[in-house]
């Protein structure tokens, strides 16, 4: 029993050992299996790996694997193809540090085998001479050569690149007739001299070497580019005859000044990382187009102006301090990228503003892009376009006057709807239109009172205070402006010009109408108050005139004169380009009287008789006003006589008040059309009543009616297409004012023409108005009424509002002064009239 328990016992231990040895066995042949599956996968990825595909690695190792081996398998795949790419990525950038790695690593004696040279040739061409098949480029970089004589054996060579060595001798490019491009940067050359390129090289690069010299570069007629940074280079020279050079970098020398550069075609320069201080030798560098001078410490900026082409300036990190240095940039028209970060200038606070006024166009400004609003506030702060200017002064007007004590203005009365008659001679200095002005207050002065402006200029000889100008100092014409004096303001010359609302109002409380002269900025301005005046331009037609009528007035220098001859343009163009912004235009030349040469020493000397405009005469209202009482022609005194006649009729009520016809509103003809431009032809229309004539008022009256009745006026008008300004202008012949003669034609124009002189005291007419215009109603002839002709009475009465502001066709020529406006009803004092307003 014990042995066949014995026996059954050893079986099981034979039974048992057995299945260990076929345990064994399955786990060394699940074993293999592994190792077999794990070389399989191996050498698939390998060979996906090795043809550059990744992708296709891991697609196929999930091919393989991931169905039989399930997890276990996947984190397998997933190490194997990491540990591939891997050892993939590290045998390319092997690959890319060089060609000839592998032979550097074997103690390397730096001397260029043939080895190591063939792995670096390429590019396998018709050699130059065309006879044989031969390796063109020759790429060696990184392998710390030192002699590379063995290069004296390819002269067929046409590009050699041999960057990060450690050659201090380039000779052997001596024997390459061909070579059109070096790369001999980042190794120990210290000198040129015994390096001799070929003529046709076209490209260079020596950076990052040691060379001192550069003399040696010369005679390359063909260089494009030559590559000279980070050497010891202290003077630009040996380029003179390198006429096709394009770009010429040598940042990181010892550059003091730019020089040796003259008339080369240069069209990229790059200085920076020098000791430059100015830049005068840049300025026959006309092709440039973009320039480095970043790391230098240059404080002047002379030598940029004339720079056509130049795009792009660096001058980061410099010594520039004077925000005047930037006007030596002011002509550079394709400018549009400029650095000036970390330099002293832009310390300044006008910095910003400043440069982008001078350089408009510019468009990256200190790295960063240029705002469009910087660049109009930029043109707006230093020379803004007459319109900002205009706003700006009626605003600063309207702020400051609204700080004062509000009161009801003699010019407002009696009410808002009919604008207080306001006449404004514009035009340009010297254009006559203050002897104008003076001419026409004196002459209607029943009408017309002189508005006399302020100004903080001093007068000239023979101008008295209070008459032609109120002559102030600057600061009282300041603390005017704080104090709300002024209705607008003007800097002609460097001197404060400005029509006061006292001065304006002096002239209403008398009750006429306000005649001044002004510029047309101020024009402008006073375009944009409630007041509607009628603006007269009286222009220069020959600018060469009216440069010797500015000469002959001895008081102005040249820089002044030149400007008053530049500004006709301006008031030509605005007549051209606005119509119907000036309500008549005037041929101001001087015809007579001018000597036709003038020199300067004889400026001065002009006598009284030569010319209006020597500064003696110019007292104008004592001038005119001997004039005016000079001795009569016959002819004179009876037109006086006449004139005198027609206004005593009108003050007795016989006839209408003249002013009624002066001032009359011209219709609206709806076919004229609208023209600009100086008017030189005269026509006998007219758009004012006809005269009055002796003949009586019944005559007078009906050719009135003729004229004003729409077939008269359409016929005319087909004749004559002009526009109101222009119909004004017929009436204001052009006029030489400067001749005594040309006072006749004024005279005449004004007074002959519409026989308005000898018009009675304005307060009398006034007060008659509305009796006389009764009866002049009534009087008008049945046919007229029955023909319902308009009367011209009933216009003027129920004149209606200007349906639109200055320079529309259909404004009237003058407004009449409202009727409400006697002197009776005029309060003595102004702060009579002062009433505060809640
Ligand atoms: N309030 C004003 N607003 C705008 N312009 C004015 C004003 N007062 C005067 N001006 C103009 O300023 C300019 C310079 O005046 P200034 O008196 O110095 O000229 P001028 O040499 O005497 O010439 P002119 O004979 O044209 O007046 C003139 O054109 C003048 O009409």
């Amino acid at each position: 029993m014990e042995v066949a328990a014995t026996i059954s016992e050893g079986d099981m231990v034979l039974e048992e050992s057995v299945v260990e040895e076929e345990e064994e066995d399955m786990q060394e042949q699940e074993a293999m299996m592994w190792q077999l599956l794990e070389e399989m996968v191996r050498e698939c990825a390998g060979e996906a790996v090795e043809e550059g595909v990744q992708e296709l690695a891991g697609e196929l190792l999930d091919e393989l694997l991931d169905e039989e081996s399930g997890e276990v398998v996947e984190e397998f795949n997933k190490e194997l193809l990491d540990s591939a790419l891997s050892s993939s990525e590290s045998s390319d950038l092997e690959e890319c540090e060089s060609p000839a790695q592998e032979v550097v690593e074997e103690e390397f004696d730096g001397v260029l085998t043939e080895d190591i040279l063939a792995k670096g040739l390429s590019n396998l061409r018709h050699s130059a001479t065309g006879l044989e098949q031969t390796y063109i480029h020759l790429s060696i970089p990184n392998c710390k050569l030192c002699d590379i004589s063995i290069l004296y054996n390819y002269m067929h060579l046409q590009k050699l690149e041999l960057p990060y060595n450690k050659i201090t001798d380039l000779r052997c490019v001596n024997c390459m007739p061909y070579l059109l491009q070096l790369d001999a940067s980042h190794n120990a050359l210290s000198s040129l001299a015994d390096v001799k390129l070929p003529q046709s090289i076209k490209e260079v690069d020596f950076s990052h070497n040691q060379i001192f010299d550069m003399s040696h570069l010369s005679d390359y007629r063909f260089l494009f580019k030559l590559n000279l940074d980070n050497n010891e280079i202290q003077t630009i020279e040996g380029l003179r005859n390198c006429k096709s050079l394009s770009y010429l970098s040598l940042a990181e020398n010892k550059l003091s000044k730019v020089c040796g550069l003259d008339n080369l075609p240069i069209k990229f320069l790059c200085l920076q990382g020098n000791k430059i201080t100015d830049l005068r030798g840049l300025a026959k560098l006309k092709r440039l187009h973009k320039l480095d001078l970043s790391n230098n410490k240059i404080e002047s900026l002379k030598g940029l102006a004339d720079h056509d082409l130049l795009e792009i300036i660096n001058l980061q990190n410099n010594q520039v301090r004077e925000l005047n240095e930037i006007k030596h940039m002011q002509n550079l028209e394709l400018l549009r990228v400029l650095n000036l970060q970390w330099n002293p200038i832009q310390e300044n606070p006008d910095y910003l503003y400043w440069i982008l006024y001078m350089v408009q166009k510019l468009t990256e400004l200190d790295l960063k892009k240029v705002k469009a609003i910087d660049k109009v506030l930029a043109i707006n702060k230093y020379n803004p376009p007459a319109e900002v200017v205009a706003a700006n002064d009626h605003m600063t007007h309207i702020m400051y006057s609204f700080q004062q004590l509000q009161r009801i203005y003699d010019s407002t009365l009696p009410n808002f709807d009919i604008p207080y008659p306001m006449l404004v001679l514009v035009g340009p200095q010297a254009s006559g239109k203050r002897e104008l002005a003076h001419m026409l207050c004196q002459e209607f002065s029943n009408y017309f009172g002189y508005c006399i402006c302020h100004t903080s200029r001093s007068p000239y000889y023979g101008e008295e205070d209070g008459c032609d100008y109120h002559f102030v100092t600057e600061q009282t014409f300041e603390e005017m402006i704080r104090l709300g004096k002024f209705i607008e303001t003007i800097k002609y010359n460097g001197h404060y010009f400005g029509l006061s609302r006292d001065a304006l109002e002096a002239v209403a409380r008398e009750g006429l109408a306000c005649c001044t002269h002004m510029e047309l900025e101020g024009v402008q301005s006073l375009k944009k108050t409630y007041f509607e005046p009628r603006y007269i331009l009286l222009i220069p037609m020959r600018k060469e005139k009216h440069r010797k009528r500015l000469l002959l007035r001895g008081l102005y220098d040249q820089s002044q004169i030149d400007f008053a001859v530049s500004r006709v343009d301006t008031y030509i163009s605005m007549n051209q380009d606005h119509p119907g912004y000036f309500d008549a235009v005037i041929n101001s030349d001087l015809s007579k009287n001018i000597p036709s040469d003038i020199n300067q020493s004889s400026r001065r000397k002009i006598s009284p008789s030569s010319g209006l405009m020597d500064s003696s005469t110019r007292n104008y209202s004592s001038r005119i006003q001997a004039r005016l009482s000079a001795e009569k022609t016959v002819l004179e005194q009876y037109s006086l006589e006449q004139r005198q006649k027609v206004a005593r009729e009108a003050v007795k009520g016989k006839a209408p008040g003249p002013y009624n016809y002066l001032f009359r509103r011209v219709r609206n003809f709806p076919n004229i059309s609208s023209t600009s431009g100086v008017v030189s032809k005269i026509t006998s229309f007219t758009s004012l009543v006809p005269v009055l004539s002796s003949t009586g008022y019944e005559e007078s009256s009906d050719s009135l009616s003729r004229l004003m009745s729409s077939e008269a006026t359409e016929e005319h008008f087909q004749e004559s297409s002009l526009s109101s300004a222009e119909e004004l202008s017929e009436i204001i012949k052009p006029i030489d004012l400067d001749t005594d003669s040309s006072m006749e034609v004024v005279s005449q124009a004004l007074l002959s023409d519409y026989k308005l002189l000898g018009i009675p005291g304005f307060k009398r007419i006034m007060e008659d108005d509305q009796s006389s215009l009764h009866t002049l109603e009534e009087a008008r002839p049945e046919r007229l009424k029955e023909e319902n002709i308009p009367s011209k009475y009933s216009s003027v009465r129920n004149t209606p509002s200007p349906s639109q502001r200055l320079g529309s066709n259909i404004k009237p020529i003058l407004p009449p002064i409202p009727s409400g406006r006697t002197r009776a009803e005029i309060p003595d004092s102004p702060q009579q009239a002062v009433c505060t307003l809640k």
